[in-house]
């Protein structure tokens, strides 16, 4: 948390502890189908993640595994109809979901996988400078922190489509930590993106957490992710599997049967594929 906004603490006091530390998380939703006859959906069934300051812990897990679900959680924003259980506990404070929002935005900084987040019909400069401005900066900030991610002034002219995807990526992580964050709970942030721009992308949030920041990195994108990652977290139905150290992925250390799975699933380590059918 930023000293100033909560908890008053100055930097000669150094933080002690996880920046984020979420324990047995459950999340059900309550549906009703017709005849009114209610439903429980478990959707997680027991998260653990911890990340520590100058960490980036990456997130990883098949599709519907529930990891979108759970940056969510920590901010605050899943549905109505959800009911959540276990803890979320934030620079040492198990937070209740009021709490949690309030930090979206300023302490915690969700960077969304959409680039819908962006307007076409408006220049980076203007939208930049608007996220300065909700971020209680003064928009004349907005070229230096784009210049900080290694884009130049020309990009403040141009609009998203004149942009590469690797560039919008940085745009967004740009507008994403205007207001200072502590965390960034990346929710995909490289889809579809050349190598060299998921390792450019990526290499930015290794930058925020190395400034003693943290960031949840959650990557289809295992072999990429391997490269920055200090911990991976890895969940499969809703549950935290195993939590291991990136090097335990080559060095045959992985304990569960889902890990090993994921990894020699990749291609180049064994992927095996089933001989052509005749027709
Ligand atoms: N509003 C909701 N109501 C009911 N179930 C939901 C709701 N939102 C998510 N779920 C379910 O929760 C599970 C986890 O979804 P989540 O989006 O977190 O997965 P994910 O790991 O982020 O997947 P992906 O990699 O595809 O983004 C899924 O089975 C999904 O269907
Ligand atoms: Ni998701």
């Amino acid at each position: 948390m930023n000293p100033d906004r909560r908890t008053g603490r100055r930097d000669e006091s150094p933080p002690v502890g996880p920046l984020l530390s979420i324990t047995g998380l459950r999340v059900t939703f309550t549906q009703y189908t017709r005849g009114l006859r209610r439903r429980e959906i478990v959707a997680l069934a027991g998260m653990d993640l911890t990340a520590e300051r100058g960490q980036v812990v990456a997130l990883v897990g098949a599709s519907g595994a529930g990891k979108t679900l759970l940056a969510h959680a920590v901010l605050g924003m899943l549905p109505p109809n959800a009911t959540e259980t276990g803890t979320i506990a934030y620079d040492g404070t198990v937070l209740d979901t009021p709490a949690r929002r309030q930090l979206a935005g300023t302490d915690i900084a969700l960077l969304p996988q959409s680039i819908d987040y962006l307007d076409p019909l408006a220049t980076i400069g203007r939208q930049v400078r608007r996220s300065a401005r909700l971020a209680g900066r003064p928009s004349s900030d907005a070229a230096e922190a784009l210049e900080a991610r290694g884009l130049g002034r020309e990009v403040l002219g141009r609009y998203p489509h004149e942009l590469s995807g690797g560039m919008i990526r940085r745009v967004l992580v740009t507008m994403a930590t205007m207001g200072d964050p502590e965390l960034i709970l990346a929710d995909e942030p490289t889809p579809g993106l050349p190598a060299a721009d998921v390792a450019a992308v990526l290499q930015d949030f290794r930058s925020f957490a190395d400034a003693g920041r943290a960031v949840v990195l959650i990557t289809h994108e295992l072999r990429a992710a391997l490269a920055v990652a200090d911990t991976v977290v890895i969940c499969h139905d809703g549950r935290t599997v195993e939590t291991a150290d990136p090097r335990s992925f080559a060095e045959d250390r992985l304990t569960h049967p889902y890990a090993r799975l994921l990894w020699n699933a990749l291609p180049a380590n064994g992927l095996i594929v089933p001989e052509a059918q005749p027709c």
